[in-house]
């Protein structure tokens, strides 16, 4: 199976074409090879590894060069999947030209393909100076964690009309100001396949449904080895956690009681060279 890189416009192709495609969230090299060599169109580097691999309650401690580190590590192993990186908090809400500095770090340095930007109507601006800066923009909405502490935690969104209506219409200016693709987190399905029947960009669902054109889970929860929380919208398609576990204690088990190592896995010495040393 020969994967060749999806291009930002054939992102729109494939809406059109009612084709649906994935994006995997990973933060490593060794996940990213894996992601690469499978079927999956997209990888985000998210700022979700804040949480995932940095152990922080939330993402707002993460750095943007936290994510270039990241993105390194990802873009080495994805030669053949479109990788997204997230710009985390505070690196594009100051002003436009620190948004359009550090979107383009992680364009040049982490070599990401585009970058994320979560918000909806505070951020239209930002989103069109990033765009016409050259660099593809995500737009991001519905459950946006670097905000979480204003929506009163990691909750559902656009339950209310007010509140669905608005989250249509900020997905409506996002396109408008030149987004190539937006995810809805945590919204109701209902409202998501509403906002992807109403725009042309791509809609990437993260707990939002079936009928958005794509769709994003986490690749630690996907395979289970990250069990401090699981989202409802979490599909777990394999429970790793307790196979590296067991893994682990058979290893420290031989290590106790000195079964490991055997002369398979140790080097061997000339008896002549060990001689010499006596
Ligand atoms: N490993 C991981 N997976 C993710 O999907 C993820 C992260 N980390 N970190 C960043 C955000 C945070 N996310 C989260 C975290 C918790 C819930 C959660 O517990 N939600 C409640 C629903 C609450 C409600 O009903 O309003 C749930 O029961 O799923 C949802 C999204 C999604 N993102
Ligand atoms: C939840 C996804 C969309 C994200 O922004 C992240 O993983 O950081
Ligand atoms: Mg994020």
């Amino acid at each position: 199976m020969s994967k060749v890189k999806i291009t930002i416009p054939q992102l729109k192709e494939y809406k059109q074409d009612s084709r649906k495609f994935t994006m995997i969230t990973v933060y490593d090299y060794p996940m990213a090879l894996l992601v690469d060599r499978s079927q999956a169109e997209m990888i985000l580097v998210g700022d979700s590894l804040g949480m995932v691999v940095l152990g922080y309650e939330g993402t707002v401690p993460v750095e943007l060069n936290d994510v270039i580190y990241h993105l390194k590590a990802v873009t080495r192993a994805a030669r053949n999947t479109l990788v997204v990186g997230d710009m985390p908090f505070m690196s594009y809400n100051v002003c436009k030209e620190e948004a359009i500095r550090n979107a383009g770090r992680l364009m040049k340095e982490g070599g990401a393909d585009c970058v994320k930007i979560e918000g909806g109507l505070k951020v239209v601006d930002t989103v069109r100076a990033v765009v016409d800066a050259g660099i593809p923009v995500v737009a991001h909405i519905g459950l946006t964690p670097q905000t979480a502490s204003m929506l009163g935690g990691f909750k559902v969104q656009g339950k209310d009309p007010q509140a669905a209506k608005r989250l249509l219409e900020e997905a409506q200016m996002l396109e408008e100001a030149g987004a190539c693709a937006i995810v809805l987190e945590c919204v109701p399905a209902a409202l998501a396949s509403l906002i992807t029947e109403k725009l042309t960009i791509p809609t990437i669902g993260v707990g939002a449904g079936v009928n958005c054109d794509g769709q994003n889970l986490n690749g630690y929860d996907i395979i289970g080895i990250f069990d401090k929380f699981v989202p409802k919208f979490v599909k777990k398609y394999a429970s790793l956690a307790p196979v590296i576990l067991d893994a682990f204690n058979n290893f420290a088990e031989e290590v106790a009681n000195g079964k490991f190592p055997t002369d398979e896995h140790i080097f061997n010495m000339n008896e002549e060279i060990l001689k010499k040393i006596y």
